[in-house]
């Protein structure tokens, strides 16, 4: 990147991205960086639809091309919605900063709390956290794999194909759709990194590393590491049915919740400390694991295989 040519967003096509694209594009904007080109790329993750994310190869999915478009040097930096994003980055590829985080929590669209929903209704996600969550605490319901953006799974409402579903806050928000009642932190943990928009760069690219980190919102940076190290701890992937919320401070405070898949089991953890996020994350990922039932731990090893 030279002063005099334009910074290369690289974000996917989809219209929460662009719209996370266009809020870093704002930042950028007032830390001086007036010149920014945003550049979709489509991603393996947008192609196809129709299967469960976990089936067709995980979250890579949603990021190998744009990191590939950054080695390439193809864009100077790739947005993300963080918790899309691996555990492990890519070799060559640095997480530089975030925006701060907006609303963590999930929104149930089509009934006003859990409790309303009628016994065996059928509701839609293809997320195995949502999935185990719900059957914790509603046995008795039936659950239909539901992918696609945020428009095509607030249709399935509407076309009546399934009586509920669930959507992060965030991206609602951010698309300015009104929509859903927040399901409450203490009763119903967002996944890891939720609500967090990132920025990845080339590792070495100190300009644009230096440009970033002046947009960086630190305690939200601070949040996602220690959500981001419970995951880590516990060789998560998106097979595995986990929430972790982090409130950063002085003292952040984390949870997180294990569940089986069929979400009979539920492990619940919390620490709070002061010290490295990362560390905090780890040492909260072993206290989940040492209590781990064999219905947990059969999950996970699958998913770490
Ligand atoms: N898995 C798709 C995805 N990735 C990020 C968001 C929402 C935005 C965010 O969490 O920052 C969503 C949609 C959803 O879960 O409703």
């Amino acid at each position: 990147m030279t002063s005099n040519s334009p910074l290369r967003l690289g974000t996917r096509g989809s219209p929460l991205a662009l719209a996370q694209a266009n809020l870093v594009a704002a930042a950028l904007a007032g830390a001086g960086a007036h010149d920014v080109q945003i550049i979709p790329v489509q991603t393996m993750g947008d192609r196809v639809q129709d299967r469960p994310l976990a089936e067709i190869g995980g979250k890579a999915l949603w990021t190998k091309e744009l990191d590939r478009a950054l080695i390439e040097g193809e864009i100077d930096l790739a947005v993300h919605s963080m918790k899309d994003v691996e555990t492990r980055l890519a070799p060559g590829i640095a997480l530089a900063a975030v925006l701060p985080r907006a609303d963590p929590r999930d929104r149930l669209i089509g009934a006003a709390t859990l409790a309303d929903l009628p016994a065996g209704a059928v509701i839609g996600t293809s997320s195995p956290r949502r999935v185990a969550q719900l059957l914790h605490q509603r046995p008795d319901l039936q659950v239909v794999s539901l992918r696609g953006n945020v428009a095509t799974r607030l249709q399935a409402i509407a076309d009546g194909r399934v009586a509920a579903t669930f959507l992060a806050a965030a991206g609602l928000d951010r698309l300015g759709i009104e929509a859903g009642a927040g399901l409450p932190l203490d009763e119903w943990l967002p996944a890891a990194a939720q609500g967090i928009v990132g920025m990845t760069c080339r590792a070495g690219d100190t300009d644009v590393a230096a440009l970033l980190t002046m947009v960086n919102h630190a305690p939200s940076f601070a949040a996602l590491r220690a959500e981001r190290a419970v995951l880590e701890g516990l060789g998560g992937s998106c097979h595995t049915a986990v929430a972790a919320h982090a409130v950063p401070g002085d003292v952040m405070q984390l949870r997180a919740d294990l569940f089986s898949p069929d979400g009979r089991d539920r492990i619940v953890a919390s620490s709070s400390g002061s010290g490295d996020p990362r560390e905090l994350g780890l040492a909260l990922a072993a206290q989940l694991m040492a209590r781990a039932t064999p219905a947990i731990l059969a999950s996970l090893e699958q998913a770490a295989a």
